[in-house]
């Protein structure tokens, strides 16, 4: 036994050395086992079973008063703990009464994360027995709130910060995780943290939520999650000059120097956990995301959730629509405000499933579909100047400078959020919507709450209770006109668990976008 575990390993080594040090492949990549993770050689960390005071500290297997007194003296834990016995159901109720007295909803994410790592199993069932009272807590909207002030109630590290500190031993650093069989990996580089912008390496509060998800909600064992932050540096001068940040103390690293950086880190993931690890990129600047999800789309498993998670989430919620405002797909006419990851993503998944549906080509399908950025209705007269993600939309128009003029020339009969600016959609917007529209479909994406396009309060205001809405952080149902509205949540968080798990227990190496128009299905 011993010997056979010795040469699979010192095969895998032979292997890696000799076919994964740099980042290769593509299509034609060997599917064929993983041996990645059974590459213990330099791996320092030894495995011990935690017993008696070490055991309380250990979140993995810590229970607390949940021990039964058999394994109290099985595990050395007489008069580690007090004499009563709970269960962990009675654990719960406790954990929830106390989370439901703090008022301030940062208090009851610094409460969950306390628990994370006093207790994970209880913090799980927690979040699974109570998921809608509880994800805009460890979730959108109160995580934005908690990397902006990441520095502040930072305690201990909850993943792996890769800076540009860690340049040329970024294999090692992953080998400092005590973890060896990760399977899904949330990477940010904080430059887009939800609508709230560069947060630095305060964005790792949002990998550390959508782990957080994948367990709850995917399954995924905790210990199989690694949240990583690369930083390479912030632009925020109000981080910058903050003397409890966390990260880096300098401007972003841009071009050759970002893009070797996230290359060896690309090539490192590869290296140390094989073809099959998931990795999703998270709240990524414009710029970047686009780039890095076609560059690594052909040579690892690679999922962009804020274009590909947030565009399915927002398909599936446009078609279960059609259900209440009527008509296919392809009978609609589409404006977007905001074309970022979110806006193009979804228009073009749109434009995808309608050429499916329709057979036209998706360069038709697209003409469906208008999209209104900083500048204006994105028209062909604007082509030259624009960013090359924006391009496929600028369609024969005249300019329109602003999305209320496009509302009013366009008559969308949908009309979608993904700006990342609040307070967008005004009275205005919405009474023209509800000008010309029975049933308005209004989605208002942008997270948190504060850049929410609008509230749900208003969108049933001022549409008289005629808005069909969803948006991207929750709201609670509005009385109006003595009816009950129950807005729609439409997040990415209802896809990406899912999504990947399915990605993970196919043994998928590549991400198509017929995958992504299945899991919207
Ligand atoms: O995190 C969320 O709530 C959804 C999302 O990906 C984003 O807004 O960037
Ligand atoms: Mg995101």
């Amino acid at each position: 036994m011993e010997s056979t575990m010795k040469e699979m390993r010192d095969g895998a080594s032979v292997l890696d050395f000799d076919s994964k040090s740099t980042v290769e492949g593509g299509v034609e990549d060997v599917y064929g086992e993983d041996r990645a993770t059974e590459d213990q050689l330099v791996t320092p960390w030894t495995i011990s079973v935690a017993s008696g005071y070490c055991l309380l500290r250990d979140p993995r297997h810590n229970k607390g008063l949940a021990f039964t007194e058999k394994e109290r003296d099985a595990h050395y834990l007489r008069g580690l703990l007090p004499p009563a016995v709970i269960s962990q159901q009675l654990q719960e109720k406790k954990l929830m009464n106390s989370i439901r007295q703090y008022e301030v909803p940062l208090q009851k994410y610094v409460a969950m994360m306390e628990l994370e790592e006093r207790n994970e199993r209880l913090f799980y069932k927690l979040l699974i027995d109570n998921v809608e009272e509880l994800l805009p807590v460890v979730y959108t909207p109160t995580v934005g709130e908690a990397c902006q002030k990441y520095g502040s109630i930072f305690r201990r590290p909850q993943g792996l910060y890769i800076s540009l500190k860690e340049k040329g031993k970024i294999l090692e650093v992953l080998k400092n995780w005590p973890e060896r069989s990760i399977q899904v990996i949330v990477v940010t580089d904080g430059e887009r943290i939800l609508g709230l912008g560069d947060l630095g390496c305060q964005g790792m509060g949002i990998p550390v939520g959508k782990l957080a998800l994948y367990t709850a909600l995917g399954g995924i064992r905790p210990s199989a999650c690694l949240p990583i932050t690369v930083d390479v540096g912030t632009n925020n001068e109000q981080l910058l000059k903050d003397e409890f940040y966390i990260g880096l103390r300098q401007r972003r690293a841009t071009g050759q120097e970002y893009a070797e950086l996230l290359d060896e880190f690309m090539s490192a993931v590869k290296q140390n956990y094989g073809e099959k690890v998931l990795i999703q990129f998270e709240d990524f600047a414009n710029h970047n995301a686009f780039e890095l999800l076609a560059k690594y789309g052909t040579t690892h498993l690679v999922f962009n959730d804020d274009i590909q998670g947030t565009a399915s989430v927002v398909l599936a919620g446009v078609v279960a629509a059609l259900k209440l405002i009527g008509g296919t797909l392809a009978e609609h006419r589409f404006l977007f405000l905001g074309a970022g990851e979110a806006g193009t993503g979804i228009a073009e998944l749109i434009a995808l499933e309608i050429s499916k549906q329709t057979k036209a080509p998706v360069e038709e399908t697209r003409k469906k579909i208008c999209l209104v950025d900083s500048k204006g209705l994105i028209v062909s007269s604007r082509k030259d100047s624009l960013q090359h993600f924006k391009k496929p939309w600028a369609h024969e128009h005249e300019p329109v400078n602003n999305l209320l003029d496009a509302v009013k020339v366009i008559k969308p009969t949908i009309l979608i959020g993904s700006s990342g600016v609040g307070r967008t959609f005004t009275k205005e917007v919405i009474e023209a919507m509800a000008s010309f529209n029975e049933k308005p479909l209004i989605l208002a994406l942008s997270n948190p709450t504060s850049q929410s396009e609008c509230t749900a309060e208003e969108a049933y205001t001022w549409s008289k209770g005629r808005a069909i809405f969803a948006s991207g952080s929750p709201f609670d149902p509005f009385e109006y006109n003595g009816k009950v509205f129950v807005p729609g949540q439409a997040n990415n968080a209802y896809i990406f668990p899912g999504f990947g798990l399915g990605l993970v227990i196919s043994g998928a190496i590549r991400v198509h976008d017929d995958m992504l128009l299945a899991a919207c299905k």
